[in-house]
């Protein structure tokens, strides 16, 4: 890796300030799913186990600079108790007086989590003055948060520029699965897409129709592809202009040799609803007034065994509503049929997909599961994440 890497810190007896990402979905003041706060595990048991005083910092949900009581990191606080079996201080404050005086009460090993950073109005706006002060409590900083890397944000970036740096264990391996699998994939290499916005995913289409073998468009994204092929898509979701924006991805696709699959059947529904009335039709038989929901099992079937024969899949974006039961088969057949694939390395991209497949109870069985959703999109794109942009270089030294 280019950047440094918390192996490459002496932390003993030094103050570190530690960022990670435990945005952690609530619900009802409990932690729904706390896949990101055992992420950052390794680094965090590696900084204190090595002596160093850990000062944690992230954010949760978007207060906009002000305090909300729902999303301060209390529960959090605990919940790390809970998995790191010991006692770990925590302050309702993100800085000042308060912040300065735990630190320095701080011995070696101890853990210290902060206050939601969002509450501070200057950490959005990635604010010098924060960053200082930030900066000020720590000799050391280091970056663990992958899902929040696509942020230019004080404790994502701007922190970084007033203290010697490094990628903890969570980024350097999100940055070695990933950028692997785009720069030196193992063949036959396949992305699937799914989601709602073609907006949003233009950009990672576009870049992985330059490296992969297969690529399989499912979700909502997928009826504005299929009105571009000039089938009727009665009220399914369309991006009307990006229409001719799906054909030129479909023409670069032949060009380049790569198999592009679209749904050939689909769920469809006379509404948006767990109750409305569906069925399963050929792609050129949506009927005009009904909504295709999901992709269908003729479709699961080819997406699955393209997925067999592959040795490199990854997987963003799920294939139907699969919130609602009726239109999640499709988002669960891809699902299965990754968990079942042997021989094949899957990575599922964050966000959505990977909360699918933990509520299909698959997540075991998947080589990579990503915690960046945004973040992992923006690094698929091939943009530079600035929460890795800022950190120190190796050969800076
Ligand atoms: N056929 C469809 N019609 C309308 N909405 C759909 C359809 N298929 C999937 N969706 C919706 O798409 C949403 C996810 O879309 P989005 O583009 O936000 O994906 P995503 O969150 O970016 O995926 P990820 O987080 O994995 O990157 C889901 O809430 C799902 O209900
Ligand atoms: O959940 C995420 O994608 C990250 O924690 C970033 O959150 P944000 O989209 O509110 O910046």
């Amino acid at each position: 890796m280019r950047k440094k890497t918390i192996n490459d810190l002496q932390v003993k007896g030094k103050r570190v300030f530690c960022r990670v990402d435990f945005n952690v979905p609530m619900d009802g003041g409990v932690i729904a799913d706390d896949t990101r706060i055992r992420a950052a595990l390794p680094t965090i048991r590696h900084l204190s186990d090595n002596g160093a005083m850990v000062i944690l910092a992230s954010h949760m949900g978007r207060p906009k600079g002000k305090i909300v009581e729902e999303l301060r990191l209390a529960p959090v606080a605990k919940r790390l108790e809970e998995l790191l079996e010991r006692s770990i201080h925590y302050t309702r404050e993100v800085i000042g007086e308060e912040v300065e005086k735990q630190v320095s009460e701080l011995r070696e090993g101890d853990i210290l989590l902060l206050e939601n950073v969002r509450f501070h109005p200057g950490e959005e706006k990635n604010d010098a003055e924060l960053a200082k002060a930030f900066a000020n409590l720590a000799e050391l900083y280091v970056n663990d948060a992958f899902g929040t890397a696509h942020r230019a944000h004080v404790s994502t970036e701007g922190v970084a520029k007033y203290l010697p740096s490094a990628a903890g264990f969570l980024i350097e391996k999100e940055l070695e699965v990933l950028g692997n699998a785009l720069s030196n994939p193992q063949r036959p290499f396949t992305a699937i897409i799914g989601g709602a916005k073609v907006k949003d995913k233009i950009g990672v289409i576009d870049n992985l129709l330059d490296k992969v073998d297969h690529l399989m468009i499912g979700g909502g994204l997928a009826f504005t592809f299929v009105k571009a092929q000039g089938h009727d898509i009665g009220n399914s979701l369309l991006e009307e202009d990006k229409i001719e924006l799906a054909k030129s991805f479909m023409k670069k696709a032949e060009e380049k040799g790569v198999q592009f699959l679209l749904p050939i059947d689909a769920i469809v529904a006379d509404s948006f609803s767990e109750h409305a009335q569906t069925k399963v039709v050929d792609i050129e038989q949506i009927p005009s007034g009904w909504l295709a929901l999901d992709i269908g099992p003729k479709t699961t079937e080819l997406y699955s065994n393209v997925i067999k024969k592959s040795k490199l899949v990854i997987w963003n974006g799920p294939m139907g509503v699969f919130e609602m039961e009726p239109f999640a088969q499709g988002t669960k057949g891809v699902a299965q049929a990754l968990a079942e694939a042997d021989n094949t390395y899957t990575i599922i991209g964050g966000g959505d997909s990977a909360r699918a497949v933990e509520h299909f109870g698959l997540s075991e069985k998947m080589d990579h599961i990503s915690t960046g959703g945004g973040a992992s999109l923006e690094f698929m794109e091939g943009k530079d994440l600035p929460g890795i942009a800022a950190l120190d270089d190796r050969h800076s030294e």
